[in-house]
């Protein structure tokens, strides 16, 4: 027989702060794009408004972060910004857990913590101001990294996914989230004009779109959904799927 269809295993709910993102209309803004104090007080509505599927890709993490957790060991948000992912599962979860967040921006944590606190009375939560690539990742069973990697320089990303699998624990989840590139240039064209079109749709002025593009530049810098899942492989996960892919932007899972 199978288990009993659970409804809340369908959570759509983000605590998002309603800080409204106009930092692009005017001088200055971010130009590289960093995530500094100025980012990090608009971030939620920024992502939110900027990476399609946001509310989809974090509820479907959450499923498989509560599918995956094996008592006794953490879970673990690499590049948790302010929380948001961590603190769903906290909700979501249905026993104590270890949730740890890292990031290397300390703006980023302080929010976070801010919105860990009502989950700190079920769950121990450890917030770890780093370098992704600095930290172990031992005794986890399931790993989120979600539009993070996309920042890190290109030869330190198979070296970090390598120390995530070294870490995980047998049967340990990776869900990895990532802006990715077409390898075809005429489909990249198509397919970023219709982003482009979403970030319209959702309040964004073409300046705004275009100042932010051009801020990114050698920032943000995407793969292809091969040579993600090629790396995936390299770093030893054998069992990797894709979940969720609209416009530039992709989920997937992989199994240790
Ligand atoms: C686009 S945000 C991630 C969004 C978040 N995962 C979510 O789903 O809401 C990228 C985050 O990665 C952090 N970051 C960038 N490089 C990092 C690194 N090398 N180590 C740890 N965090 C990093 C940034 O400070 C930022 O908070
Ligand atoms: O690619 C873009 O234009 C985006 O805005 C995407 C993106 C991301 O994927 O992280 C870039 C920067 C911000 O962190 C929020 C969203």
């Amino acid at each position: 027989m199978t288990d009993k269809i659970d409804p809340k295993i369908y959570p759509t709910e983000l605590y998002l702060s309603p800080e409204k993102d106009e930092l692009f209309q005017k001088e200055p803004w971010p130009k590289p794009f960093v995530f500094n104090e100025d980012v990090v007080n608009v971030f939620d509505n920024m992502i939110s408004r900027s990476v399609p599927l946001y509310r989809e890709v974090l509820a479907c993490a959450a499923h498989w972060a509560r599918a995956y957790y094996q008592p006794g060991t953490k879970i673990i948000d690499i590049g948790c910004s302010t929380g948001t992912f961590l603190e769903l599962i906290g909700r979501f979860l249905q026993q104590p857990a270890t949730l740890v967040g890292i990031d290397n921006s300390s703006p980023m944590l302080e929010k976070a913590r801010e919105k860990l606190l009502p989950i700190q009375q079920i769950h121990q939560v450890e917030l770890i101001c780093d370098s992704a690539e600095n930290c172990s990742f031992e005794n986890s069973s399931v790993v989120i990294i979600n539009y993070t990697l996309q920042f890190l320089p290109l030869q330190v990303r198979q070296k970090l996914l390598k120390s995530i699998y070294q870490g995980l624990v047998p049967g340990g989840l990776l869900f990895l989230s990532e802006k990715v590139k077409s390898p075809y240039p005429l489909f990249q064209e198509t397919i970023t004009r219709h982003y482009e079109a979403f970030k319209a749709y959702n309040g964004y002025a073409q300046t705004e779109i275009e100042r932010k593009k051009e801020a990114l530049e050698n920032v943000l810098v995407p793969l292809t959904e091969t040579e993600q899942l090629q790396m995936l492989k390299d770093s030893g996960f054998q069992q990797v799927d894709s979940l969720i892919k609209l416009h530039n932007f992709l989920s997937l899972v992989a199994l240790k």
